[in-house]
């Protein structure tokens, strides 16, 4: 684990291992040993150090074709004058529709539930990824644009998932075994997909955010910004930033969950039930804030499966990185790599580190790990700004999934699934095979 910090001085200085090889064969090969065969892990959220122009989860940027012809906020570095606009534009808008997260969550946390409960009982399994998926479409384009789901004829989900899916194609894996990995690079990883196959799938999305009332089209016009672009922006910001965050995330949380057990679904259920009973039965901000073991949980499934896998950054000038026990000379220009599961699993931090352990953050020593977590591009200790590169969707995932959490135990005592053998960019696949409804309050 790389980590920038003063005890570069004390520790032995080594090259970063690797060289250019031969011509083109030697980029393929260092590409084939980079994705498929070595980890390395340079934590870089230092702006004064590194660049993060079109480094959003690869170094590969997508054509802007996929977003109207502008670069949109993700692929912007710090120092880009509209990177602070467009960031300062969602920080307010998602501090404005937290008050009604939870009644819109709940809501769709609860269809979501119908579903899972009707395919089961009717075919002994439910797909949710599935459900799961569109749900969080059309929960997060309702919940920032007030976008009613007929809107998009109810296919927001699928032309979000081919828009999608076509712009990252060169970056996706389906899981292949790793020494068929070589098909996965020459099909998939070598040519971009045009933007035109989705342009009408991206059009109708476009258009609902653009004729939606939304509040943030008057305050980007008074920051200088016209309503097509800062509306570009909206839809990457929903659908490559927010869903694509959240996808991954809330199959993780089952996956994670039902590998915990019973038992750690009964304690999910007391700490809930008991909370929420004794603030009068109703779930609030505050009321997720008194639950220290679905926070834990939360966590842990981020740090056991993090969303975004892969940080990027370019060095802007010669400088020293330190792991914990050797430093590494790094040249201006040079692209570094950052892997959050390896740091999410560095046992010189955290004890057992592949076991996934619900009560990990809970109490004062286990808030202090949280300083070594990076999941949302950062230290989960530090805030969001205009002027940094971490996520600014960060409380608004975390709280979308505590309230997953509760919604869940609060309608059912435990679940069994089965789980898919690989993950991808998208996330594991979880099929739920049974539901205990709820047997106490
Ligand atoms: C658990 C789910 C999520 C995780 C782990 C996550 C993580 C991240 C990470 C790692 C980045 C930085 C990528 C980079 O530059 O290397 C990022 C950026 C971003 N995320 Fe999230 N995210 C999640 C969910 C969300 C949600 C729900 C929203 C919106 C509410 C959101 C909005 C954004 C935006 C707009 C950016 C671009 C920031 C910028 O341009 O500086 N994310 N996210």
């Amino acid at each position: 684990m790389a980590l920038f910090d003063d005890r570069s001085s004390e520790l032995p200085f080594k090259e970063i291992p690797g060289d250019l090889g031969l011509p083109v064969l030697g980029p393929i090969s260092d590409r084939y040993h980079y994705n498929y065969l070595e980890v390395s892990f340079p934590i870089l959220f230092d702006h004064s150090k590194v660049w993060k122009k079109d480094a959003l989860i690869g170094n590969y940027a997508p054509s802007t074709s996929f977003t109207g012809g502008y670069k949109v906020s993700a692929y912007l570095d710090p120092s880009d004058e509209k990177h602070g606009k467009l960031k300062s534009l969602y920080l307010n808008l998602f501090t404005s529709i937290h008050h009604k997260l939870i009644p819109v969550s709940q809501t769709f946390f609860g269809a979501l539930f119908d579903n899972l409960e009707s395919d089961v009982a009717a075919k002994g399994k439910a797909s949710f990824n599935t459900y799961s998926d569109d749900m969080a479409v059309n929960l997060l384009l309702r919940v920032f644009f007030d976008i009613d789901p007929a809107k998009l004829r109810n296919k927001g989900p699928a032309m979000m998932n081919r828009w999608l899916g076509v712009q990252f194609l060169p970056i996706a894996t389906v899981g292949l075994p790793k020494w068929l990995s070589w098909v996965e690079d020459t099909l998939l990883h070598t040519f971009p997909c045009p933007s035109f196959l989705v342009k009408s799938d991206y059009q109708k999305i476009y258009d609902a955010i653009y004729t939606s009332s939304t509040p943030v089209f008057d305050e980007a016009k008074k920051l200088g910004l016209s309503k097509e672009e800062t509306c570009h922006n909206l839809v990457f910001m929903s659908g490559a930033n927010a869903y694509a965050g959240c996808r991954v995330h809330f199959r993780a949380l089952m996956k994670w969950i039902h590998i915990g057990g019973e038992n750690l679904h009964k304690d999910l259920a007391d700490e809930i039930r008991g909370v929420v009973k004794s603030e009068g039965g109703v779930v609030t901000l505050a009321t997720v804030e008194k639950m220290p073991l679905t926070k834990s949980v939360v966590y842990e499934v981020l740090r056991m499966e993090p969303p975004a896998e892969n940080q990027y950054a370019t060095a802007k000038e010669d400088m020293v990185i330190s792991s914990h026990d050797a430093s590494f000379q790094v040249k201006k220009g040079e692209v570094l790599f950052g892997y959050q599961p390896l740091a999410a699993r560095d046992p010189k931090i955290f004890e057992n580190p592949d076991e996934f352990i619900g009560t990990r953050f809970m109490g004062e020593e286990g808030e202090k790990l949280l300083r070594y977590c990076y999941w949302f591009n950062e230290r989960q200790t530090v805030d969001p700004t205009p002027d940094n590169k971490q996520c600014p969707g960060k409380d608004t995932a975390l709280l979308l999934a505590r309230l997953m959490v509760v919604e869940f135990f609060l309608r059912y005592d435990t679940f069994t699934a089965e789980i898919g053998k690989f993950v991808t960019l998208i996330g594991s696949t979880v099929t739920v095979k049974t539901l205990t409804k709820a047997t106490s309050d």
